[in-house]
């Protein structure tokens, strides 16, 4: 949702820092790479240590880069391959900072098993959510969902609550419970998320398994109208289809 209605408003408001950063001669590559460098620092700094509100600050400075490294790939024409792989895999990396920064204080001093496991929960099903696309894609499927909890909502649900919480330190009474609650929700959607892919990719693998069946076997019967082919075929060709949907990229 965020990523739809959210992202060309940030694309406006970025443009001209991301074309700023070219004319500087900064690359698309070295801002993804700090980008992520700076959140995993955030996360893994503050966030073992209950410091929730520096944490959120500190990630929000530099969780922009995400938005600005394809900017500026795009202003530059130099979008690539290379960038949309080392993106998306610095992705992960990030979020599996920000989940085992919560992960690593529930287990510390915040001393709670169960939100450890939630914190555990939400960094699995997150990169599980994200890699449900990436295999559907590299299997040839278009993957046509995007789902309740995408990466942006995982992240803003999360920050927004833990950076209100980190106000705990600061005396404002009960605010801590918002960060719990926010994890119980990106784990309940992210679940529903998975769902939701799981289910797409199965009836978009359904309908292509399908189509290569009957594209084989019309093939198969206009071969053994003309002669030119025997009755085995068609199955031969339905196999073949269903083995190139499983492994071709
Ligand atoms: C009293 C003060 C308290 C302090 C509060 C601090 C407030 C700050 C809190 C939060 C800010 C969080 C901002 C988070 C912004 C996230 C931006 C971002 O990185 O979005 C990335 C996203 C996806 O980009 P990609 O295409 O590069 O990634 C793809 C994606 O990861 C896919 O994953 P999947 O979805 O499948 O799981 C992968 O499949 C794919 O491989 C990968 O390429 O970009 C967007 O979605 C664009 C939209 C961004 C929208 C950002 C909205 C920010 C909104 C509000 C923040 C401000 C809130 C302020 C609240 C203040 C509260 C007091
Ligand atoms: N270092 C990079 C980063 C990104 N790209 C390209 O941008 C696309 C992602 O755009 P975002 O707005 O979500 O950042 C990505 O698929 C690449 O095409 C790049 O080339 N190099
Ligand atoms: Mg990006
Ligand atoms: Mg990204």
């Amino acid at each position: 949702m965020l990523n739809k209605y959210a992202r060309a408003f940030f694309t406006r408001v970025l443009t001209p820092f991301a074309a700023f950063l070219l004319r500087r001669g900064v690359s698309p590559d070295a801002v993804t790479l700090v980008g992520t460098a700076g959140v995993m620092a955030g996360a893994l700094v503050f966030f073992p240590r209950g410091e929730f509100f520096w944490g959120t600050i500190v990630i929000t400075l530099f969780v922009f880069s995400d938005l600005v490294d394809g900017n500026m790939a795009r202003q530059a024409g130099v979008s690539s391959r290379w960038g949309a792989f080392l993106d998306s895999t610095l992705d992960r990396v990030a979020d599996g900072a920000i989940f085992g920064g919560f992960a690593l204080w529930y287990a510390g001093n915040g001393d709670n098993d169960v939100l450890c496991a939630v914190s555990i929960f939400c960094l699995a099903s997150g990169q599980v959510v994200s890699y449900t696309k990436a295999r559907g894609e590299s299997i040839g499927l278009p993957v046509a969902v995007n789902g309740l909890i995408e990466r942006a909502e995982r992240l803003v649900i999360s920050l927004v609550a833990a950076g209100l919480a980190g106000l705990h330190a600061f005396g404002v009474p009960g605010i801590d419970i918002l960060l719990p609650i926010a994890l119980w929700i990106v784990a309940v959607g992210s679940l529903v998320t998975l769902g939701q892919r799981v289910v797409t990719v199965r009836r978009e693998s359904a309908e292509a398994e399908a189509e290569a069946a009957a594209g084989a076997g019309a093939a198969g019967a206009g071969a053994a109208e003309t002669g030119a082919a025997g009755t085995g075929a068609a199955g031969t060709g339905a196999a073949d289809a269903r083995s190139q949907g499983g492994e071709s990229p």
